[in-house]
């Protein structure tokens, strides 16, 4: 059986800063990483460095609450082939990072549960980042912060650098009252070992597997019903099969009639000016803001760089090691909660001065 390690937590929680850490080191060669994403664009996959390059795969996901369970059933099914030489499997593990936005009960449930995938696979264990700067207050507005929070057999504190003595406490606190068993630890930057993540093994002792098996089937249901009336809200086309993929369109910005998600590219490098006024927008735009994520070609600059917000928060540009193909676009997600796109487009256009629309 292969295990699978599932790595979840909230947008710009540090999940890929820490899958960049571990995926250096010798523990995790022989580890196939599938990142799952919502967006028009996934960069994610850009950004990590694996020490096996080809042992990569991105899973876009379209809309979150429908296609995810068929998207991993299927990308479960095709790996095995795909990522083989000779009939044989080049990988003896699989970590899949979530899209900070899914509730992870549905993944958890078609991991533990569904046939095609329990004949090859066991969930290994849970992982969830949690950010210390913004988790109270992502807690208190994102129910799915919290089913991640607690359904983690490891929750993994992030930015504790960037977090009040007072919040970190605040967030301790709530954590211990939604998942006490888990045990908490602080990660900077990403810094950890990764044996600390693998062979959780909860799911392999025999009390824990009832337990488990029976909040997650609760959540499968609550999510179905949520399901069923978002589809009734958008009045979707449904097929009875649940694993279709083609039960209705894909348009990944209906899944939550408040979150959308757009990506920007433009050809021309861009000035380090951008990032003054991001951080003035920023500030207007407040917490309607959920992520900012990009790769960018800046003026004189041979390296890209990443760029990351997170709420409030924008990050210091991040150099990267190299392009990762020929694409020397810059190129700008942003994951928002009621604002439309020509907003964004015009912050867009603000911040680079040269429009263009993918
Ligand atoms: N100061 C500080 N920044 C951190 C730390 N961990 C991660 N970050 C920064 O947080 C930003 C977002 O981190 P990511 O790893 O991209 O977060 P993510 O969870 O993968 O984001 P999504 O894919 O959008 O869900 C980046 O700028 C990181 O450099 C930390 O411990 N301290």
């Amino acid at each position: 059986m292969i295990p699978v390690t599932l790595l979840t937590g909230y947008l710009g929680s540090g999940k890929t800063t820490l899958l960049n850490h571990i995926m250096q080191q010798s523990t995790m060669a022989d580890t196939l990483v599938i990142i799952n994403e919502f967006g028009e664009i996934a960069l994610d996959h850009l950004l990590v460095v694996h020490s096996t390059e080809n042992l990569m795969m991105e899973m876009g996901s379209g809309c979150l609450c429908c296609t995810i369970r068929s998207d991993l059933v299927k990308t479960l099914q095709d790996i095995t082939w795909r990522f083989s030489r000779n009939g044989e499997r080049q990988f003896r593990r699989v970590l899949i990072e979530t899209t900070g936005l899914a509730d992870p009960a549905p993944i958890i449930h078609t991991l533990m549960t569904d046939p095609q995938i329990t004949r090859y696979y066991r969930l290994d264990g849970i992982v969830a980042t949690i950010d210390m700067a913004t988790g109270n207050k992502t807690l208190s507005t994102h129910n799915e912060a919290i089913k991640q929070a607690a359904i983690a057999d490891c929750l993994l504190l992030t930015k504790a650098d960037l977090a009040a003595a007072r919040d970190k406490a605040a967030l301790l606190q709530r954590l211990t009252a939604i998942n006490p068993a888990a045990p908490c630890r602080q990660v900077a930057h990403g810094q950890i070992e990764a044996e600390r993540l693998l062979n959780l093994g909860l799911f392999s002792t025999e009390e824990k597997i009832p337990d488990v098996a029976r909040w997650l089937r609760e959540e499968a249901y609550s999510a179905n019903a949520a399901h069923e009336l978002s589809h009734n809200q958008h009045d979707h086309e449904l097929t009875d099969d649940p694993h279709s993929h083609d039960h209705h369109m894909h348009d990944i910005n209906r899944h939550d009639d408040h979150v959308r998600a757009y990506c920007f590219t433009t050809d021309k490098p861009v000035s380090k000016q951008i990032y003054t006024t991001l951080l003035e927008l920023l500030f207007y735009m407040g917490s309607n803001i959920l992520r900012i994520k990009g790769i960018l070609n800046i003026e004189d600059n041979d390296q890209p760089m990443a760029m990351h917000g997170v709420q409030h928060i924008l990050h210091p540009l991040m150099p990267l090691p190299a392009w990762p193909n020929e694409d020397r676009r810059s190129k700008i997600v942003f994951i928002t909660r009621d604002i439309e796109r020509e907003t964004v487009e015009h912050i867009f256009k603000t911040i680079t001065h040269v429009p263009k629309r993918k």
